[in-house]
Parts: structure tokens; sequence; C-alpha cells
């Protein structure tokens, strides 16, 4: 059953199409990412399918139901992260989330929400004292309360350090296994290929790429990079030249061979190594990510 469908979504402000003709699917207990640069329109498509804001053209179906004729059906089963808990700056996380709960008709209880976030520690703090990667669970558990089929997510690590963007990542995962559906919206690429089933790469208003994030990876990339910074620079004909080698970048220092053998890339480079009688430091080998896909499909990097 499908959890959220969106068709030919537009919405213009002034002369911009914010958002150009965007359509997907999102199936129940999926989690889906919006990925893109600041701009690319994730919110607005996020706040039009929560039915926050008109679209000028599309249709958009959450559970079955046309949002755009009526949203008040799926109230009650979407949950919605505000970004705005400081203005209750005061109130403990308990009060908060049982202020919210108050609000619906059905609920979870309060404490079960905030065990669901991880703040069992922090029940009878006040929010203007709880870290921001707290603040931002508080938020999550605040959309929970009406134990909803569907949580919408925009942008919940933006602006925390790793340590809390996983502990983020954990609440999602396990929103997962609770079955519920998650839609977010990121700019973080670690973050879409961790969290996400699949996602929709989106670049000014429209969708360049959509599926799972290995997929579009692998649909776009053959090569896997090798990555050293070397002081005495190899000559760059020399590594060019090296077995299964595509492709060699040099920026800041760091080189990278993008290699289709890596086995045989990597011997015959130890062997160069050897016979300059230089040094690599920092040698590593890693996979193409979905940076490397959207630098791929739009010759920029997604955190311009
Ligand atoms: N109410 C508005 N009036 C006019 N322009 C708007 C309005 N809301 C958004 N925009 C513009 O529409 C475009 C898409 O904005 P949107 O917030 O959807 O992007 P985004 O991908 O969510 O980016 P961000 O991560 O920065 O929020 C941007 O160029 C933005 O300036």
């Amino acid at each position: 059953m499908t959890a959220i469908q969106v068709e030919n979504l537009v919405k213009i402000y002034g002369s911009l199409r914010a958002v150009d003709g965007i359509s997907f699917e999102v199936a129940k207990g999926e989690v889906f990412g919006m990925l893109g640069p600041n701009g690319a329109g994730k919110s607005t498509t996020t706040e039009m399918i929560e039915g926050l804001r008109k679209p000028d053209a599309g249709n958009i179906h959450v559970l079955g139901h046309d949002v755009l004729k009526n949203i008040e059906p799926i109230k009650q089963r979407i949950g919605i992260q505000l970004q705005t808990t400081s203005l209750f700056q005061k109130l403990t996380t308990r009060e908060l989330v049982k202020l919210f709960a108050s609000f619906f008709k059905n609920t979870l209880p309060i404490d079960e929400v905030i065990g669901l976030v991880n703040l069992e520690e922090k029940v009878n703090t006040a929010s203007k004292d709880l870290s921001g990667g707290q603040r931002q669970r508080l938020a999550v558990a605040i959309a929970l309360i009406n134990d909803p089929d569907i949580i919408f997510l925009d942008e919940p690590t933006t602006g925390l350090d790793p340590q809390a963007r996983r502990s983020m990542w954990d609440v999602v995962s396990n929103l997962q296994k609770r079955g519920k559906t998650v839609f977010l919206t990121t700019h973080y690429m670690e973050e879409a290929e961790r969290l996400c089933d699949r996602v929709a790469v989106v670049d000014h208003g429209k969708i360049i790429a959509l599926g799972k994030p290995q997929t579009l990876i692998h649909d776009n990339f053959h090569e896997t990079a090798l990555e050293f910074s070397d002081d005495e620079r190899l000559p760059e004909q020399l590594l060019t030249s090296l077995p299964a080698v595509e492709r060699v970048q040099n920026e800041d220092g760091i080189t990278t061979l993008y290699s289709t053998g890596v086995a045989r890339t990597t011997n015959a480079l130890m062997a160069l190594v050897e016979q300059q009688q230089t040094e690599l430091r920092g040698f590593t080998i890693r996979a193409a990510t979905l940076e490397d896909v959207f630098l791929k499909l739009t010759g920029r990097r997604i955190r311009d």
C-alpha cells in the first residue's frame, strides 16, 4: 500500500519554479529521503504534502486521501517535526510533550514517547537547557505523540555534531522497526545513504535521480576511488598510465585515482612508489558516494 503519492507537483513563487513537476511514491514502512542542496525545493515539497502549503499544480495522496481536497482524515495519522520548540523555553520535556498531546484525541503515553527518542533522563529539564540534538529529538517526540503512521522530518540533523546526529539516526531506525513510514529531507549524503531505503535527489525543483542509494551509486559509478597524499607529487602521467585507472584528480594535495580494478591499480601504485622512492600518506580506498553521484549529474557539490 502506498503511503504517499505525488504527481507533477508544482509550486511557483513569483518567477521562481521552486518545485517544478515532481512525482514519486513512498511505500508504507519505507524511509524515503529527499536529498538536495539548500533551496532545491525540499521543504516546499514537504509542506505541500503535509497540507501546509497549496501547490500551483499537481496531485497529492496521503494514505489514499486527496490532501488538496480534505486534509482532515489524515491529520491524526501524520506527525510533523516542528522547528520551533524553543518557543516554550521554560517548559520541561515532559510538559511540552503533554501540551502537544492535548491537541489530539488519541495519543501514546507521554513516557513511551519520551522513551522512543531516548530522552528519559531529560524529562524534567527545561527545553532551553537541552542540547541541540536533544531539542531536535524532543521535536521528534512531539511529532510522535499522536502515534502517526507517517512521520515527516525536515532536515532533522542540520547543525548537530556527529554524535547527536547518530542518536537521531538511531531514533529514525527504531521508528522504521515499529512499522512507521518516515519522509525526511536532508542535505547530508551520509545520512541519506545510511537511513533511506530510497532517495529522490533534487536540484532546482526537479528530481534528477530516484532510487536506492546503492543502486544510484552503482548505476553511475563503476570505479572505486583510491586516495592519498604524496608530498613529492608522483608525476600525473605515470599515475594515469597505471593499470585500470580511468581518471586522476588532484585537489588540495590529495590525489584520487578512479580505478576499475583496485588490486591491479594498488599493486602497480605501490611498485611505482618504491621505484620513485617516495611515500604515500593517508592511503585509503573508498567506494563512490551519493556526493559523487550529485557531482556527476550537476557538476556541483551538494554543499555549495
Ligand atoms: N514563501 C516563499 N516565498 C518566496 N520564495 C520562497 C518561499 N519559500 C521558499 N522560497 C524559495 O523557494 C526555493 C525552494 O525553497 P525550499 O525551502 O523549498 O528549499 P529547500 O530545498 O528546503 O532548502 P533549505 O534546505 O534551504 O530549506 C528557494 O529558492 C526559496 O528561496
